[in-house]
């Protein structure tokens, strides 16, 4: 089998541009795009509900805008369902989600579909100075935006290694309804390096700073959601996907400032040195996590 990025690398060329590697969302003249799209049948936990599938969908494109420094200020939607109420409780989730990231649907489409159904969410913001995955420097510092955990957790109740029961309706929500870390947005453009959204797993997310930037991100820490304790352990929610927490490497002299401005979830994770790839706690790791081909 191919490897993703190979297929995705040709695809782009294909579509007219080469250049949109090592970037989470791209624009023209002081905007950013990005497009997330997805199936049901590969996406929708079964404890989601289809608003709350289309309020994650819509959080995991406009997480890509703000990781990239952007604050998300316009949507549009398509949607193809196999009922009416399908499409309704979908545009729900994705209205609540548009609000929440502080942007509002301009735009959607409907369509009807013979079996599974799916979305694609894109979001426009705009910034004043993006943010590539591919500046990391050496003394960095590497700053973890937003809790970790959730997507682990989905994956351990999916394997049956964790009953649903033992796990608290609060927990549940922040799996299904995961935070956009819109406050981060303003930090980043002002004083990052570099900056990747996790939707494929935090290893691949600092991996894919390390290879962009040619440097090793050296982590020391992994921060989780304290209310996971006893579910999950830190380590395991090092490979955690869907997250849509933030992986920031932020200039040494601006951490202070960045840190004030940045939120209430955001840790001084680790640091980049010289190298190649991602070390925790001195010793390298794999970027397992998730890939669709
Ligand atoms: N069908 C396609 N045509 C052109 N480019 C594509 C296509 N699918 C993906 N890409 C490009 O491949 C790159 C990697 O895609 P992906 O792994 O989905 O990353 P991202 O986390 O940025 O969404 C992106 O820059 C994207 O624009
Ligand atoms: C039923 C089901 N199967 C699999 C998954 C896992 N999963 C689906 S989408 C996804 C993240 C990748 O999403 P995408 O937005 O395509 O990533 P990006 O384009 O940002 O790389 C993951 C881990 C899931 N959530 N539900
Ligand atoms: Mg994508």
């Amino acid at each position: 089998m191919q490897g993703e990025e190979s297929i995705l690398r040709r695809l782009a060329e294909l579509a007219g541009n080469a250049d949109i590697f090592n970037v989470d969302a791209a624009g023209p003249q002081g905007l950013l795009i990005n497009i997330d799209g997805y199936a049901a049948s590969m996406s929708r936990l079964p404890f989601m509900s289809w608003s709350d599938w289309g309020y994650k969908s819509t959080v995991a494109s406009a997480s890509d805008i703000i990781a990239s420094g952007g604050k998300p200020i316009a949507i549009a939607y398509s949607v193809g369902a196999t009922s009416v109420d399908v499409l309704e409780e979908v545009a729900k989730g994705v209205g609540e989600a548009s609000r929440d990231v502080g942007a509002k649907v301009y735009k959607a489409d409907s369509n009807r579909s013979a079996a599974d159904a799916w979305i694609d969410v894109a979001v426009v913001g705009t910034t004043s100075r993006p943010v590539t995955r591919s500046g990391a420097m050496p003394g960095d510092i590497v700053v973890q935006v937003g809790y970790l955990g959730y997507g682990a957790l989905a994956y351990k109740i999916m394997k049956s290694e964790v009953s649903l029961r033992d796990v608290e309706e609060d927990v549940i929500r922040k799996i299904v309804r995961p935070r956009p870390h819109v406050d981060a947005a303003e930090a980043i453009s002002r004083y990052a390096h570099a900056s990747s959204d996790n939707s494929d797993g935090w290893l691949v997310t600092l991996n894919n700073i390390a290879s962009s930037s040619g440097v090793l991100i050296s982590l020391e820490e992994v921060v989780m959601d304290p209310q996971l304790e006893g579910l999950l352990t830190a380590e395991e929610s090092i490979t955690s996907w869907e997250d849509y927490n933030l992986a920031v490497a932020v200039p040494a002299s601006s951490l202070d400032e960045f840190l004030k401005l940045c939120g209430s979830q955001c840790f001084a994770v680790g640091k980049v040195r010289e190298g190649r790839g991602v070390e925790f706690k001195g010793k390298p790791l794999e970027p397992r996590g998730w890939s669709w081909w």
